[in-house]
């Protein structure tokens, strides 16, 4: 666009869990003047809901009929990145141990899906200079029309490293069984699984610093923005 602002930019970047989706979607939103939201968040905070009103996880029928009751709100800045479910701050609770072993059972509800996916939606559109969206199925379902898709992947002792390193303490053996196995869940629903679109670009973060992920990402984005 000659003489005016850019056109906004919207990039998906999808993959298992611990691959690095959120430091690298927070850091190249950042460095490019993004919006950036954890859709992550959204499932998790959805779940913290169910658990606070007593909603059997067990039970589709039950998530699925109060799915549209709570109001989840995401703030985009990516130095401030927020999550409120009506209007109370649950940013530490939804991280906790309990809602992490729950979340899958709660994201394979088609209506919460649709009610998540709706929510995402609006908020790339809104985002004027453009969005960096993380999760499992934005370049699949969420936004198929996205500019760049980039899909992280890493091998699982990469991963239970990174994540029992966050976690002290933490066994890294029983922290990579957790991860395969939150990864195997989300990856057989029925409803937009976690995959690889056919036009995302693959990017192994085995042997790459952080700095070197964000590198890659950032300079993708900018071949996009060129043309190139
Ligand atoms: N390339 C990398 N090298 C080393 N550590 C990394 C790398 N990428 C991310 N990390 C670290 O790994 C941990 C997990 O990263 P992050 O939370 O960004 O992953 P994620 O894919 O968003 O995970 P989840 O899907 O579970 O939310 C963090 O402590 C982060 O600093
Ligand atoms: N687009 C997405 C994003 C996340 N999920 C579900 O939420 C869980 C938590 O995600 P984190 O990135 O915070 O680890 C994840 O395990 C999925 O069950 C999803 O379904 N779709």
């Amino acid at each position: 666009m000659e003489n005016g602002a850019a056109q906004p930019v919207i990039v998906a970047i999808d993959g298992p869990s611990g691959t690095g989706k959120s430091s690298t979607s927070k850091a190249v939103a950042a460095q490019l003047g993004l919006s950036y939201l954890d859709t992550g968040a959204q499932y998790r905070a959805i779940t913290w809901w169910m658990v606070a009103n007593g909603i059997d996880i067990e039970d589709p029928s039950a998530i699925a009929a109060v799915a549209g009751k709570p109001e989840i709100v995401s703030g985009t800045d990516p130095e401030n990145p927020t999550i409120t479910v009506d209007g109370t701050d649950v940013a530490a609770p939804i991280r906790t141990q309990e809602v992490t072993s729950k979340v899958s059972a709660v994201s394979a509800v088609p209506e919460v899906r649709a009610r998540i996916s709706e929510l995402q939606r609006s908020i790339a559109a809104a985002a004027e200079a453009g969005i960096v969206v993380e999760g499992r199925d934005i370049g699949t379902t969420v936004l198929p029309d996205a500019d760049l898709k980039i899909f992280l992947t890493a091998s699982p002792e990469a991963r239970a490293a990174r994540r029992s390193g966050e976690l002290k303490g933490a066994d890294v053996n029983a922290t990579r069984e957790a991860l395969i196995k939150r990864d195997a869940a989300d990856s057989s629903r029925k409803t937009s699984p976690l995959a690889k679109a056919d036009d995302a670009v693959e990017v192994d973060t085995t042997e790459l610093t952080l700095a070197q992920v964000i590198e890659c990402v950032v300079t993708l984005v900018e071949e996009k923005r060129a043309g190139k």
